[in-house]
C-alpha cells in the first residue's frame, strides 16, 4: 500500500483517469469502509503512509514537528508520530487546547499516542526540520482563527519541507478555495482519493507535490470527477492524405486584432489538421497586420462552407464576430467559441438560442472566468468560488462541451462527469496562449469529431506543452505552438 505521486510542481506524474471525490463521497466512502473494519484501521494506515512519506522526503531530518488539529485529519497526525517515535525521530507534537471532545477515531489516535509515550504539547516548538500538517482536513468549514490560524503562520514561516495530511490546512477540499491563512505545503498526502480543491483555484499553489494513498480501499462509487487523463497518441495512418485529418478554418481577426486568429491557425496546422483556412474579418480588408505563414490558406469569411470543416471562431473576433456567428451556429459542422464569440453569445439571447439548438458534441466553447461569467450573467467571484460547479452550469446551460480555463481548467459537457486537467502550470499565464489551445482543440476536433474527446485531449496536450517548456525564456503563445 505505498503512495502514488500524482503531481509533481512540474507536471503530471500518473497519467491515468484516477477518479475525484468531493467531501460527501469522500464522507462516505471513509464511513462504508469504517463499518467493514477494526475501530482505527484506516486512520492507522494514513498515519503509516504520513509517516513513511515524511522520512522518504526528509530522511536526515532531527526535529519532526506534527501539528495535530482536534478533528480526524488531527488523529492522522497522532497515528504517524506513534511510528516516527517508535522509528526513534526527534518529535514535536502540539495540539490545540481541548474546547470539545475528540471525535471517535482521533480520540483513539490520541489514546493510542499517550500508551505509546508520545507527549502531546499545546504549544509549537522553537525548532523543527519538517513539519507534518494535520491540523484541517476535510472538515474545514470557515477561515482558521486563533491556534489554527497562528499555527499555520508558523509553518509558512520556515523553508522546512511541509507534509500535509491530506489537504494543506486552510484550503476547501471541494473548490480549492483558501477564505483564510492556509498552509503551503512542499508535499501533500491525499488520503483515499484525490479531491476536487487539490487540482483547482488555489489548489495546485498551496499542496506542493500531491501524493494519493487509497488505504487499500476500493470503491465501485461514482465520483465526483475524474482526473484529466493523458490522451493515446495519436497515429497518422501511412495510407493517410491531407483529407484525413479534416479541414480547419479559424475565423477572427478583426481590424488590428488579428495576431489572435493567426496564432490559432498556427495551432491548429501544428496540431496536425489537413487544412487549415485563415477568414479574417471583412474589417481586416483581407489583409492581414502580422506575417501570416504559406501554409495557411487566407479566405473570405463568406466563402467558407462551414457544414464541412470545424470552424473555430472568437479569436480577435472584437464586435464585428457578432455578424457571422447566426450562420455559422447553425450550419457549422464542429464548431469552437472562444473569446468575442462567448461575448458575443453572453450578450445576445437570440445566438444562445442558436448555440442551445445545436448537436451536444459538436460544440466546444473556451471561456476563461470573466468569459464564464459574462455567459452566466454573475461575477468572476461566483465563477471561481466553484469551478467544478460552474463549468457544469454552463455545460447544461449551454449544451455543450466547456473548457473552463484557468489554473485547473475544468472540462465538463451534459450528462458527463467533468475532467480537472492536471496539466499546465502559471507559465501559460499570457496573452494568445487561449488563442493556442482553441486552434489545439480545432484540429483535435476535425480528427475525433467528438467535443468531448477533443477538449479533453487538447487541453491535456497544451498545459503538457508548458510543463515541458526548459527553454530559459519566458513561454510565449507563439513559442508554445512551435513546440507542439
Ligand atoms: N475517520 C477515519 O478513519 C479517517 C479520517 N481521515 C482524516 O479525517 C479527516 C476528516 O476529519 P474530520 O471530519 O474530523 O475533519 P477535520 O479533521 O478536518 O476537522 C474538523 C473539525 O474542525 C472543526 N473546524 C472546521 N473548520 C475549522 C476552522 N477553520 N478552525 C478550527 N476548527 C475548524 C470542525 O468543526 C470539526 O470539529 C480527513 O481529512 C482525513 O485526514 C482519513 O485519515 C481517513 C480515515
Ligand atoms: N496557472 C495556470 N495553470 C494552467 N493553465 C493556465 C494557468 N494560467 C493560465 N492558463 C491557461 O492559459 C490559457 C490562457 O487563455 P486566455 O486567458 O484565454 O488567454 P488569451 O485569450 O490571451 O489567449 C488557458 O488555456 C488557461 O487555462
Ligand atoms: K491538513
Amino acid at each position: 500500500m505505498n503512495s502514488e505521486w500524482i503531481l509533481s510542481t512540474q507536471g503530471p506524474k500518473t497519467f491515468a483517469r484516477l477518479p475525484i471525490l468531493g467531501t460527501t463521497a469522500s464522507r462516505t466512502l471513509e464511513e462504508n469502509a469504517i463499518q467493514n473494519h477494526p475501530p482505527g484501521y484506516l486512520m492507522q494506515r494514513a498515519g503509516l503512509a504520513l509517516a513513511k512519506l515524511s522520512l522518504a522526503v526528509a530522511p536526515h531530518a532531527h526535529v519532526f514537528w506534527i501539528a495535530c488539529g482536534r478533528g480526524n485529519n488531527g488523529g492522522d497526525g497522532l497515528e504517524a508520530a506513534i511510528h516516527l517515535h517508535q522509528w526513534g525521530k526527534e518529535i514535536h507534537v502540539s495540539m490545540p487546547a481541548a474546547d470539545k471532545p475528540l471525535p471517535t477515531d482521533a480520540g483513539l489516535a490520541f489514546a493510542r499516542a499517550r500508551q505509546a509515550g508520545v507527549a502531546i504539547h499545546d504549544h509549537a516548538p522553537d525548532h523543527w526540520d519538517i513539519c507534518i500538517d494535520a491540523l484541517l482536513g476535510i472538515g474545514l468549514t470557515h477561515a482558521p482563527t486563533g491556534t489554527y490560524a497562528d499555527w499555520i503562520g508558523l509553518i509558512n514561516s520556515r523553508s522546512c519541507d511541509v507534509i500535509s495530511a491530506d489537504i494543506p490546512s486552510g484550503l476547501m477540499a471541494d473548490t480549492g478555495d483558501a477564505p483564510g491563512a492556509c498552509v503551503n505545503a512542499t508535499h501533500t498526502l491525499s488520503m483515499l482519493r484525490l479531491k476536487p480543491g487539490l487540482l483547482t483555484l488555489h489548489g495546485r499553489d498551496v499542496c506542493g507535490n500531491l501524493w494519493l494513498n487509497t488505504l487499500g480501499l476500493e470503491s465501485t462509487a461514482e465520483p465526483t470527477a475524474w482526473l484529466n487523463p493523458m490522451p493515446a497518441a495519436y497515429h497518422r495512418p501511412h495510407l493517410s492524405h491531407k483529407g484525413s485529418f479534416g479541414d480547419v478554418a479559424v475565423a477572427g481577426g478583426t481590424r488590428g486584432m488579428q495576431g489572435a486568429a493567426v496564432l490559432a491557425a498556427r495551432a491548429a496546422l501544428q496540431s496536425g489538421a489537413g487544412r487549415v483556412y485563415l477568414a479574417l474579418l471583412p474589417s481586416a480588408n483581407g489583409e492581414a497586420s502580422v506575417k501570416v505563414p504559406a501554409d495557411l490558406m487566407q479566405r473570405h469569411t463568406d466563402a467558407l462552407q462551414p457544414q464541412q470543416l470545424t470552424l473555430v471562431a472568437g479569436c480577435g473576433g472584437g464586435e464585428e464576430i457578432a455578424h457571422p456567428l447566426p450562420r455559422w451556429l447553425l450550419e457549422s459542422k464542429h464548431l469552437v467559441l472562444d473569446a468575442d464569440a462567448l461575448n458575443a453569445i453572453a450578450a445576445s439571447a437570440d445566438l444562445q438560442t442558436l448555440l442551445q439548438g445545436r448537436d451536444v458534441d459538436t460544440t466546444v466553447i473556451t471561456p476563461h472566468p470573466l468569459e464564464a461569467a459574462r455567459l452566466l450573467g454573475c461575477s468572476v467571484g461566483e465563477v471561481q468560488a466553484d469551478r467544478l460547479r460552474t463549468a457544469q452550469l454552463l455545460a447544461k446551460q449551454f449544451k455543450c462541451t466547456v473548457i473552463l480555463k484557468g489554473s485547473g481548467s475544468i472540462i465538463a459537457a451534459p450528462d458527463r462527469l467533468p475532467h480537472i486537467n492536471p496539466s499546465g502550470n502559471g507559465k501559460l499565464a499570457i496573452a494568445g496562449t487561449g488563442d493556442v489551445l482553441a486552434g489545439m482543440t480545432g484540429a483535435a476536433l476535425a480528427r475525433h469529431a467528438s467535443a468531448w474527446k477533443a477538449a479533453c485531449a487538447a487541453c491535456y496536450h497544451h498545459g503538457a506543452l508548458a510543463d515541458q517548456w526548459v527553454k530559459r525564456t519566458s513561454l510565449t503563445a507563439s513559442g508554445l505552438l512551435e513546440s507542439i
